[in-house]
């Protein structure tokens, strides 16, 4: 069985405080996009091994049993009886973009054990295993739109489209560590919230919506902060960091041409928007 986990980005992102588990309560607009991986799960016909991990395109630091898909098998089959499998999975979304990649693997590696071993889990089930693994995987078990409280586990459906819209995302060869990122923030409590910013027509978003991620990260990698200018001047209604970095998205009425030429060296897609 195969299945194509997606990336997200992040549409404004306001971090309100630290928690005394050391993380942080944050509120934020998690908008699935069409940038995917590819997971693959056959069964093993060889008992040697109760998984093997193949994966191909973008190199992926850490060992195999690190992997959120073999973390989400090995949960699973703590309680549900799983065969061994193959598992192989082709990596196009970039790590330590902000992107959610690996949350998303793991996530999607839940709803493909679920479906293929016949486990009958509810999408609350599959969402609390997701929960485990990490702070916004359990939002890509059903991949809607939604505004995210709490450490980003909390959703609420948002009724948002950006239906013929264009998403030019860049993503410079550096790698932001989502750790190191909420280390340097100062958290605080926003004038107005996300939730009600979002309802405004997109124009608007400019002098209104913020990633907090932004300052320390701009500051210490200006590079990421020249894309997200250059993203404007190309004539972007709305251009932001998402997540912890270091990719940065712009929103166009209109597909940019030349993207790959304006970006080099820089992993650049343009893609248009549901
Ligand atoms: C910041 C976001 O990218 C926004 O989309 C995500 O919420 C991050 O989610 P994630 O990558 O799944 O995060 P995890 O892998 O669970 O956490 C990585 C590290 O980030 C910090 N962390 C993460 C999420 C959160 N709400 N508060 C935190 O302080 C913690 O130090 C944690 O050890
Ligand atoms: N299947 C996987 N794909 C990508 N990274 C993975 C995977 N499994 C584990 N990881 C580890 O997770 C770390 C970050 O991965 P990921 O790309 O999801 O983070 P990110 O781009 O910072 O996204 P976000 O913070 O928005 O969730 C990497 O250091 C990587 O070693």
């Amino acid at each position: 069985m195969i299945t194509f986990p997606n990336a997200k980005i992040n549409l404004g992102l306001n971090i309100i405080e630290k928690r005394p588990d050391g993380y942080h309560n944050l509120e934020t607009i998690f908008y699935p996009i069409h940038l995917q991986d590819a997971l693959e799960v056959t069964r093993r016909e060889n008992n040697d091994a109760p998984y093997t991990l193949h994966v191909k395109g973008t190199a992926i630091e850490g060992k195999p049993e690190d992997n959120l898909v073999v973390r989400a098998y090995e949960l699973l089959k703590k309680d549900h009886d799983i065969p061994s499998v193959d598992i192989h999975l082709f990596k196009h979304i970039p790590t330590g973009a902000g992107l959610g990649g690996g949350s998303s693997d793991c996530a999607f590696m839940i709803k493909l054990l679920n479906e293929k071993f016949r486990l009958a889990l509810s999408l609350e089930e599959m969402e609390d295993y997701a929960a485990r693994l990490g702070a916004d995987c359990a939002f890509f078990i059903r991949n809607q739109p939604v505004f995210a409280t709490g450490i980003g586990n909390i959703f609420e459906p948002v009724r948002l489209s950006l239906s013929g819209y264009y998403l030019v995302l860049v993503k410079p060869d550096i790698f932001v560590s989502t750790r190191d990122a909420f280390a340097h923030i100062t958290p605080r409590r926003p004038e107005v919230s996300l939730k009600d910013i979002i309802c405004q027509p997109v124009e608007t978003w400019k002098d209104n919506m913020k990633n907090d991620f932004e300052d320390s990260v701009f500051l210490k990698y200006p590079e990421i902060a020249a894309i997200k200018d250059e993203l404007y001047d190309l004539g972007a209604v709305y251009a932001s960091m998402s997540g912890s970095g270091s990719s940065v998205y712009g929103i166009f009425r209109q597909p940019v041409e030349h993207v790959d030429e304006k970006f080099g060296g820089c992993f650049c897609r343009q893609r248009e928007l549901d």
